[in-house]
């Protein structure tokens, strides 16, 4: 199914224009940088900001609780500022049964561009940014005057290689350094995809970030370096292509399309090509990608070779061996998930910021549900609720937003201490449940170091990550059926099938306390994304799995 957004316009007409209209706008020819992207812009500073600072990518180990740190750089006043509005909050203008036929009927229309998250992944340097920077500029949403100021600033900062990235990489830092630290957004239009891209951080340090990107995605690019020495360094043990590839898997991505980059650097070679398509397809399918849906595509990122097309004398070597799909091809054919829109409506925040007028703004992922401007949500942890005053969808304002949107949220009358990262907003009448105790399956890694009953980890929930324990190991499974091979196991080892409870801990690995009680969670039979999760331990994930019962 689709992605549904209807533009914005008079309530009353939503019924008998959104299908039309929606079309013309998904046909828009997108563009130059907008107001709304510079917005975007500075919130992506912002995460990236408490980033540096530590604060919203805490070290291993650190609180996780992100209440007081997220808010503290953002100078968002007190609530009496937030909630001194003076206008009028605005007022739902359709009744849900109706909202849902006609967000069915958009979703349906042939004419509507299916929309779908892909995430960007893999190691260090295989070129992500600078992908996405050329794939920006061809597919005309970077325009000429950005691209020509990127070469300029990064030939300036001795840093000419990065142009590309310069477009996805937008803080000082991560120019500086030459890597991106942050998922950074942006939006893309095939013939007939909206493509929402988060752009992944490769560099280690920062896979809680990727993992933050992962779990808002449907779909994955894996970007591989084919240069000789370092395509190997990303496919060993320690290196990002695997992990990456395991993690996405783990929080449900089934579809891959990978790229294999820089094959200018070894001069389109086609053996070289076979022998990296062999070894990944090998790896994806061990770890439970179907051949189906993973697509293979050579690419030279810098050059723009295979993206678009296969014009120009950069292409030339290509051409002797290749006439498959380009890139954008490939990305043109990602089937988007079926989206429920009838489920109870939740969305875990992943980003706050303070808004362009009153209210604060938040950014999150739609796991179920519609939202609309007027509606009331009540945020959980905590018994505040606010009013949806606006809702920006790809930067356009929109009346509503369906499951599977990433949408940013302009709430009022909202104490906006009471919001973190990992709050759920949900509908008053449907409450996500709480829990700081609760069941889970999973799957162990490739992990040295076996897990016993209290092992400490770090517990990846959304865009949240927090202190935790495995405070029992029920049994061991059959990976297979799901029937319990042993009781009351003493160290789960790698590559189990396990049913374990975990709980949440008040104080984390380096002795800070945390103030997080209980976590909005539910069980995958209700919601398979509010209930996948991941654990890590010293900076390695140790373990995936989905949420079987809540306890306490
Ligand atoms: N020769 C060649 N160089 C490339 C190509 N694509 C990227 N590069 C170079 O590889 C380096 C790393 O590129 P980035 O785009 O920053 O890599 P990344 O994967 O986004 O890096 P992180 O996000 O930090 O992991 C830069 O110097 C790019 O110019 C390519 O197709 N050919």
């Amino acid at each position: 199914m689709i992605r549904a957004v209807p533009p914005k316009k008079p309530a009353a007409k939503i019924m008998k224009q959104s299908v039309s209209a929606t079309s013309s706008r998904a046909s828009t020819p997108p563009i130059t940088p907008k107001k709304g992207n510079k917005k975007l812009a500075s919130m992506t500073k912002l995460a990236k900001s408490t980033s540096q600072s530590g604060t919203a990518t805490p070290p291993r180990g650190v609180v996780a609780d992100q209440r007081q740190l997220d808010l503290s750089g953002m100078n968002l006043g007190s609530k009496e500022d937030v909630t001194n509005v003076v206008e009028e909050p605005p007022k739902v203008a359709i009744a849900k049964e109706k909202l849902i036929e006609e967000v069915k009927k958009t979703m349906e229309a042939e004419t509507q561009k299916k929309g779908l998250n892909l995430v960007v992944i893999g190691h260090v340097d295989a070129g992500k940014s600078t992908l996405m920077g050329r794939l920006l500029y061809e597919l005309g949403r970077m325009d000429e005057k950005t691209k020509v100021a990127n070469e300029r600033g990064s030939n300036k900062a001795g840093k000419a290689s990065f142009a590309w990235a310069w477009g996805l990489d937008g803080t000082a830092e991560e120019r500086e350094r030459g890597i991106t630290m942050d998922i950074a957004m942006q939006y893309l239009s095939t013939p007939h995809r909206h493509i929402t891209i988060l752009d992944a951080p490769g560099h280690k340090e920062f896979i809680p970030n990727m993992i933050s990107g992962a779990a808002q995605a449907d779909c994955a690019l894996l970007v591989v370096d084919a240069s000789t020495g370092e395509f190997e360094a990303g496919f060993d043990r320690a290196g990002q292509t695997r992990e990456h590839l395991i993690l996405v898997r783990s929080l449900g991505v089934t579809q891959v399309v990978v790229a294999i980059n820089k094959l200018d650097q070894v001069s389109w070679d086609q053996v070289r090509y076979g022998d990296i398509c062999d070894l990944l397809r090998a790896f994806l399918i061990q770890s439970g990608f179907q051949p189906s849906r993973t697509k293979f595509v050579p690419v030279s990122a810098m050059q723009g070779v295979n993206l678009l097309s296969r014009q120009g004398d950069d292409a030339k070597p290509l051409r002797f061996w290749y006439d498959g799909p380009t890139l954008v091809d490939l990305l043109d054919k990602l089937e988007p998930p079926s989206r429920d829109i009838v489920a109870p409506l939740r969305i875990p925040i992943s980003n706050i910021f303070k808004g362009q007028s009153a209210g604060i703004a938040v950014i999150g992922r739609i796991c179920g549900g519609i939202v609309q401007v007027g509606e009331r949500l009540r945020a959980l942890p905590g018994d505040e609720s606010g009013i949806v005053k606006m809702i920006e969808v790809e930067d356009k304002s929109v009346e509503w937003a369906a499951s599977g949107t990433a949408c940013t949220l302009h709430l009022i009358s909202i104490d906006p201490v009471q919001l973190s990262i990992g709050t759920v907003l949900c509908a008053p009448s449907e409450l996500v449940s709480l829990a700081m105790t609760f069941t889970a399956r999973i799957i162990v890694f490739d992990i040295q170091i076996p897990i016993t009953p209290g092992a400490t980890v770090e517990l990846f929930h959304h865009s949240r990550d927090l202190p935790a324990t495995v405070s029992k190991l029920i049994s061991t499974l059959d990976k297979g059926s799901g029937k319990v091979v042993k009781s009351n196991p003493r160290v789960l080892s790698k590559g189990l099938s396990a049913e374990v409870q975990i709980s949440l801990r008040t104080s984390s690995l380096s002795g800070s306390v945390s103030t997080v009680k209980s976590i909005p969670i539910e069980p995958f039979s209700v919601n398979k994304e509010m209930g996948r999760i991941l654990l890590r331990r010293g900076g390695e994930t140790i373990a995936a799995g989905v949420v079987l019962a809540l306890v306490g």
